[in-house]
């Protein structure tokens, strides 16, 4: 057995930020740079925006289809987020973890809170704050999807989702996109190689022992 040989758990990165601060501009650049990453796609009641896809972006579905799935336990972790229902589809994200895949998330405090609870030791949170509130501002419209009523309430959300900050493992202020992808690549790298996480080491630490005695 050489070193690439060592089993290791999957883990679940999630962001978090409040709407606009760029965590989906984030997760798609990281989705192209790590095979071993895969995206977990939440369900929603929300309707879709221009240019969303049914699959990739969401599971777009009905009131009584979302509460069918909270009842039958097909929900990992759900909320209600600007009055609309979103939550993870449990059967994904079992199967990739158990293969070795790490899975990640663009979840809210609530979300992340849940997957704490049922599984803290898989969970690394990360939280992407806006560099200014001008910027946020300038960026949700920059967006262009949602209409100026929408816009107006997702920043008058924004605070309270900020107020969550101090719950996450790491905080980054996206500032460049660069930069941004460069340090959750940083924590996916070190999160990857916590001892805790790489299950096969220990018979690969006693092969090594055993043969150099
Ligand atoms: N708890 C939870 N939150 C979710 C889920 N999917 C999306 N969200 C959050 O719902 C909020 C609104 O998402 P969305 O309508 O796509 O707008 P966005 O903020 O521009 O990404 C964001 O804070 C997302 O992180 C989910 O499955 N569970
Ligand atoms: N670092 C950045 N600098 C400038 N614009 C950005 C940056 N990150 C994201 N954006 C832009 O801001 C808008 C909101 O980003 P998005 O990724 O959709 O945010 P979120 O998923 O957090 O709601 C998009 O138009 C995106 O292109």
């Amino acid at each position: 057995m050489n070193e690439n040989a060592i089993k290791r758990r999957g883990l679940m990165l999630v962001l978090s930020s409040p709407s606009g601060a760029g965590k989906t501009t984030i997760s798609r650049r990281l989705l192209d740079s790590e095979p071993a990453l895969s995206m977990s796609v939440s369900a929603t009641t929300r309707p879709p925006r221009p240019g969303e896809i049914e699959g990739r972006d969401y599971f777009f579905v009905s009131a009584s289809a979302f509460e069918q799935m909270v009842s039958k336990g097909a929900l990992l972790e759900h909320a209600t987020v600007f009055k609309n229902r979103y939550g993870t589809p449990r059967a994904a994200v079992e199967q990739a973890l158990s293969q070795g895949r790490d899975v990640m998330f663009d979840i809210d405090w609530q979300g992340t809170q849940q997957i704490a609870e049922a599984a803290r030791e898989d969970l690394v949170s990360v939280f992407v704050l806006p560099p200014s509130v001008e910027e946020l501002e300038r960026r949700l419209y920059q967006r262009a999807q949602d209409s100026e009523e929408v816009v107006r309430q997702r920043m008058a959300e924004a605070a309270a989702e900020m107020s969550h900050w101090a719950e996450y493992d790491y905080v980054i202020v996206n500032n460049d996109v660069e930069t941004s992808v460069a340090q959750v690549k940083a924590i996916l790298a070190a999160e990857r190689l916590k001892r805790e996480r790489q299950i096969g080491l220990r018979r690969f630490v006693e092969e090594l022992r055993g043969s150099g005695d």
